[in-house]
C-alpha cells in the first residue's frame, strides 16, 4: 500500500516546505495539506518538484473560524465567499498539480441547505473538470453542526450533483464515529470514493490500536483494488515523528 502524509496534522509546526522535505526524508509516497494558503503556491510547487512528491489534496478556506465557520459551501447566505474559497483552492491546486479540493460545507445552524451545496458543487466541478472534488462527512465530536454528518448525506449529494469529477472522502475515522460498518460502507460506497484518510478511532492518534483493527480495514482495502496513497491523517503528540515502522509493516 502507498501512504500520503496530512500535512494539516503531520508536521504541522513546521512551515509547509519543511513538512513536505520531512514527509520525503521518512518515506511517504504523497503529501495533502489543509489550508496551505500562507504560502505562495509557487513555493509549494517547487518544493514538490524537489521531493518528487504529488500534494493529493488541499480544503478550500473555512470563513471566518474566530466566529465559528468550518466551510461555507452549504451556507445559503455566504454564495459569494463560498465560491471566492472554491476559487482560491482551485487556483493553488492547479499550480501545485494537486489532483484534489476538499470543498468544505459549513455548519448547519438552520442557515445551510442540500441546494446550496449542490449549486456549489456543481460550479467547483464545472471549472476543474481536471481536479476530484471531494466532500467529507466530518464527525459531530470534531465539527459540531457540521452541515455534511453521514456518507448517506455524501452519497445523496453527489447524485444529485451528478458530475464525474465529485467524490467523497471516506475518512475512516469520522465514518467509525459517525455510524461504523466501516468496511461494508467502503465496499458499497468505493465506486464514489476519491479518497481514503485513516486514524485510530477514538484519539485519533496512529493507526494501530483503537476501535478499528486497520491490519484488517487496510487489507479489504487492498482487496477491493484500491491503488492509490491512503491518507494518513492524525493528531501526532508533541515531537512525536510519524511511525514509519507501522507503515513498512502495511506497505
Ligand atoms: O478533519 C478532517 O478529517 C479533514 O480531513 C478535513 O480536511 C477537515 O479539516
Ligand atoms: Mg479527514
Amino acid at each position: 500500500m502507498k501512504f500520503s502524509a496530512n500535512l494539516g496534522f503531520l508536521w504541522a509546526d513546521r512551515p509547509l516546505p519543511d513538512a513536505i522535505r520531512a514527509a520525503k526524508a521518512v518515506g511517504f509516497d504523497a503529501v495533502e495539506c489543509h489550508w496551505p494558503y500562507d504560502v505562495p503556491a509557487e513555493e509549494t510547487r517547487s518544493v514538490l518538484d524537489e521531493t518528487g512528491l504529488a500534494m493529493l489534496g488541499l480544503n478550500t478556506r473555512r470563513g471566518d473560524v474566530e466566529a465559528g465557520d468550518n466551510g461555507l459551501s452549504a451556507l445559503c447566505h455566504r454564495r459569494e465567499e463560498a465560491r471566492a474559497a472554491i476559487d482560491e483552492a482551485l487556483a493553488y491546486a492547479r499550480v501545485t498539480g494537486s489532483s484534489a479540493v476538499h470543498v468544505m460545507a459549513g455548519k448547519s445552524r438552520g442557515t445551510a441547505s442540500k441546494s446550496t451545496f449542490v449549486d456549489n458543487l456543481a460550479y467547483a466541478c464545472e471549472q476543474a473538470k481536471e481536479i476530484t472534488i471531494l466532500i467529507e462527512p466530518l464527525n459531530p465530536h470534531n465539527a459540531p453542526d457540521y452541515y455534511l454528518n453521514s456518507t448517506g448525506l455524501a452519497a445523496e449529494i453527489i447524485a444529485e450533483v451528478n458530475a464525474p469529477n465529485l467524490k467523497m472522502m471516506f475518512d475512516c475515522y469520522h465514518v467509525q464515529i459517525i455510524e461504523g460498518d466501516v468496511t461494508r460502507r467502503l465496499e458499497t460506497l468505493l465506486p464514489i470514493i476519491g479518497h481514503i484518510q485513516i486514524a485510530s478511532v477514538p484519539d485519533r492518534g496512529v493507526p494501530d490500536h483503537g476501535e478499528l483493527d486497520y491490519s484488517y480495514v487496510l487489507k479489504r482495502i487492498h482487496e477491493l483494488g484500491w491503488d492509490r496513497p491512503i491518507g494518513v491523517e492524525y493528531l501526532p503528540d508533541e515531537g512525536e515523528q510519524p511511525d514509519m515502522l507501522w507503515i513498512a509493516r502495511h506497505r
